[in-house]
């Protein structure tokens, strides 16, 4: 909008302005002064409305006042009206006090008036000033042109605009809209609108704002140094921000980076595993195949020369020498002679060898010290009497510790050798580190809560079994342990009292701990033998509330399922249904960090290999220990703990191990493989038809007793049974894989309730199954493997008591003759003439491959 200019610029005009405002001014302060006057006069005071005017300069001067120091004189009069007034108020009124207080006041009056004209007197000065000023100004403008006067008025702002329009003689009326009344006034009201700023008005404003910001600011010292502590301040608080967000953002970074790390490390040690296991893998297969069309390397037989068979070997060492040869006095023994056979022990007089020692000694230092020139003085005669004190004391605590059995020591008491003849006594050897630990010598030994010693009493368990006392201290420092054992030797506790004691370490069995399945896991070969070790971990567990489900074939899979869904800490199984139940997703193992592989051998030999594998291979493998014997366990963390048991380990187990073993010990009790020495055993070298009379006759002589009659397929398990039957002698139950998991569990428990006394059955009831009392093992056919037969045996004879088998063997075993005579042999049996004899038991059959590897017993 394009801008009014004011018309005729002149210097009159401005004159006339001048004037106008002059005028203006003066009639204020005339004003101010009646209402001042009319103030002081107390009658004719009327509150009236102070003109704008006068506002703005009261509130100048108050201001003035205030930013100022108070004048003296004021302050005096202020203290002298307010003292008055106390005075006052405080005493009664007096004429002459009043009077004088009248004086007074008329005197402080006089003074304000004319404190009032100095006051106006300054005023005028400071007009008279601006005018001159103005002029000056008006001269200047009017010396560059009048062009910009209209732009300067409206630069300088409203406010001015305004003193301006009312100079001029513009009255507001009473719409608020100026009335023109200036002479030269040609304009329209509109005209005289204040009209919005130009742009470069605008511009200019803000310049001189920022001009303003940019000039120097003084400021006091203080005001300088608080504004520094401020600056200060916020720098510091900033700082801080950027570092703990700096730090925060580090702190994350460093723990994805260790999770990272850590699971690289894992990942690099587990390939590094499964490499390591391949290349031997690859190593064997080779190994296997060059023997297959190369043929085996024959071992060269050691040819022992005469000097060598009959040399005497000194294998001791120094600890088991218990003879005293560096005690001096025993040194120098004088030979027996007096007082010879008085009764004494291998008659001889100890004390008085002592004595004739002693005074041989005497002497013998006599004539030293004779030779020498020592006079022997009564300190040495009392040093000498001392020295013999302390090794009588010597000798005869030292016959005291030597002539105790381990038996009547306590266990700190026990040393090196004591331990070699307790592990000699009970046939206890060890395979592997077993990192100083020692076997149980009694259940007190092994600090088992009341729990698990309350079963032990109720179960009469009186001492721990030799596989128990050196399994179970293992078990408890969470030790891998392969465990081989004789048949009926307890190893179902050696396994479940170590288990029983991690799952009390565990965080009670809830519902919500149970969606992470159970804690414990037992794998068993037989549907039996898992039933079996469940009733086992039964009644050891039955002063704990613990809860095991059996997962075996032939049950409803569901209501396992179910079972399992409630939660449960251990869970004993065949490994095929196991494995179908986790397929099935009605079991889950996240949480379990305790496996036992019960006859594991037997597992891998009925072809159960990759179910095992595969229920191992759904544990969480960060929980297997670390390959690296030397690499520290974590403290806090729960590494699975693995047993495997069995009284034969033959090489297919050693695959297994190395996968999921770390650090095993293998414990032997006994040699491997090896028959209890409670089974008396008898071999009848016969024909298969003198089998049925020979097994009438040997049912005869064991009369009503509990007796198991192998036999190595289902249709002859029939046959036999039906045979019998026939001859209503026995009463008798069969079991075998054909016959229904119903019929199966009722034929068993029929036997070990007494209801039958002959049990006939396949290799199914070969392995684990305990029932009391059998008195008699029948190998009605002869297994087709030595560990068989041993397994079959161990039927009998069970828990420290007495059995008896016996073989019917036939010419068409001779698969097995070789083993045979020398398990007989091993065990002090009888061989038969005819099996000593036969080719067959001379040389041991060579098969190629996987057969041969598995009839090895090896020590891992
Ligand atoms: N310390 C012990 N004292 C007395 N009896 C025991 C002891 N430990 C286990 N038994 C009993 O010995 C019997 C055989 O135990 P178990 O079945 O555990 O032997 P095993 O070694 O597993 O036999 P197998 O090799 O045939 O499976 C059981 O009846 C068991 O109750």
């Amino acid at each position: 909008m394009p801008r009014s200019r004011s018309p005729g610029p002149g210097r009159e005009a401005r004159r006339d302005r001048e004037r106008s405002r002059e005028r203006v001014r003066d009639r204020d302060r005339d004003r101010d002064r009646e209402t001042r006057k009319r103030e002081r006069s107390p009658a004719g005071r009327v509150p009236r409305e102070p003109s704008r005017e006068a506002k703005r300069r009261r509130s100048h001067s108050r201001d003035r006042d205030r930013d100022a120091k108070p004048s003296r004189v004021r302050s005096k009069s202020r203290d002298r009206d307010s003292h008055r007034r106390h005075e006052s108020r405080d005493r009664p009124r007096d004429p002459d006090r009043a009077r004088d207080d009248r004086r007074e006041k008329e005197r402080d009056r006089d003074r304000d008036s004319n404190r009032d004209h100095d006051r106006s007197r300054d005023h005028d000065r400071d007009r008279e000033r601006d005018r001159g000023r103005d002029r000056d100004r008006d001269n200047r403008s009017d010396r560059n042109g009048d062009m910009h006067a209209s732009e300067r008025a409206t630069a300088n702002g409203d406010a001015r605009e305004n003193g301006r329009q009312e100079s001029s003689g513009t009255a507001p009326t009473a719409n608020g809209r100026p009335d023109l009344m200036d002479g030269h006034g040609a304009q329209t009201n509109g005209a005289k609108k204040a009209e919005p700023l130009s742009l470069e008005e605008l511009l200019k404003k803000r310049k001189a704002e920022q001009e303003d910001l940019a000039k120097p600011k003084f400021l006091t010292k203080k005001q300088r140094a608080e504004l520094a502590i401020k600056r200060r301040e916020e720098e510091v608080a900033l700082q801080k921000a950027k570092e703990d967000e700096l730090r925060t953002a580090h702190t994350v970074f460093q723990s994805t980076f260790d999770k990272e790390k850590r699971r690289e490390a894992e990942r690099k040690a587990e390939m590094e595993r499964q490499r390591r296991v391949e290349e031997k893998e690859k190593d064997r297969t080779l190994e296997l195949i060059k023997q297959q069309y190369l043929g085996a390397e024959k071992q060269k037989k050691k040819v022992m020369r005469p000097t060598e068979k009959f040399r005497f070997n000194f294998d001791w060492e120094a600890a088991e020498d218990t003879s005293r040869d560096l005690n001096p006095l025993t040194k120098e023994t004088t030979e027996a002679a007096l007082l010879f056979g008085r009764g004494m022990r291998a008659g001889v007089d100890r004390r008085e060898q002592k004595k004739a020692a002693a005074m041989h000694e005497q002497e013998i230092l006599r004539k030293m010290r004779e030779t020498a020139g020592i006079v022997e003085t009564h300190e040495d005669r009392a040093r000498d009497r001392e020295r013999n004190r302390l090794a009588n004391d010597y000798e005869e605590k030292d016959n005291r510790k030597a002539d105790r059995h381990w038996n009547e020591k306590a266990r700190e008491e026990m040393t090196e050798r004591d331990w070699r003849i307790f592990r000699e006594d009970f046939s206890i050897s060890y395979k592997g580190n077993t990192g100083g630990t020692l076997p149980l010598r009694n259940w007190e030994e092994a600090n088992f809560p009341d729990s698990i010693m309350k079963a032990i009493e109720k179960m009469k368990y009186l001492k721990p079994s030799p596989i128990q006392m050196a399994a179970i201290p293992l078990g408890l420092q969470f030790r891998d342990v392969i465990g081989v054992a004789e048949t009926g030797s307890g190893k179902t506790a050696a396994f479940v009292f170590p288990m029983l004691i991690y799952i009390m370490s565990q965080p009670k069995m809830t519902e919500e701990v149970a969606q992470n399945g159970p804690y414990a896991v037992v794998m068993a070969p037989t549907r039996e033998l898992a039933q079996q070790i469940e009733e086992e971990t039964m009644k050891l567990a039955q002063f704990t509330d613990y809860r095991m489900v059996s997962v075996v074939g032939g049950q409803n899979i569901e209501e396992q399922g179910f079972k399992l869904r409630k939660g449960c800490e251990i869970v004993i199984a065949t490994p095929g249904r196991l494995l179908d139940c986790l397929e099935k997703a009605y079991a889950v193992l996240n949480q379990c960090n305790y496996v036992v592989l019960d006859e594991a051998d037997r597992m891998i030999d009925m072809g159960f290999e990759p179910q095992v594998r595969g229920v191992l291979d759904a544990m969480p493998s960060t929980n297997l220990k670390p390959e690296n014997e030397e690499e520290e366990l974590e403290k806090d963390m729960v590494y699975r703990t693995t047993y495997m048991f069995s009284a034969t380990m033959p090489a297919a187990v050693e695959r297994l191990a190395r996968k999921y073993m770390r650090r095993p010990v293998v414990v032997n009790i006994g040699s491997a493989g090896k028959a209890t020495d409670n089974v008396a055993q008898e071999v009848i070298m016969c024909k298969d038809n003198d089998k049925p009379h020979l097994l009438e006759e040997h049912l005869k002589r064991v009369d009503e007793k509990r007796v198991i009659v192998f036999v190595n397929t289902k249709n002859h398990c029939d046959s036999v049974s039906r045979q019998l039957e026939q001859s209503n002698k026995h009463s008798c139950t069969v079991l075998h894989g054909g016959k229904t998991q119903d019929q199966r569990e009722a034929g068993l428990a029929g036997f070990k309730e007494g209801k039958y006394s002959v049990l006939v059955a396949t290799d199914v009831a070969g392995r684990g199954i305990d029932v009391q009392d059998v008195a008699c093992v029948i190998n009605y056919d002869m297994p087709h493997s030595i560990e068989n037969y041993t397994h079959r045996i161990g039927r009998t004879g069970r828990a420290g008591k007495k059995g008896y088998a016996v073989t019917f063997l036939t010419l068409s075993d001779t698969e097995t003759f070789y083993d045979l005579k020398k398990l007989l042999e091993e065990s002090n049996a009888q061989v038969p003439s005819q099996l000593a004899h036969h080719e067959a038991a001379k040389t041991k059959p060579a098969a190629p491959g996987e057969q041969r590897r598995r009839d090895q017993i090896v020590y891992l």
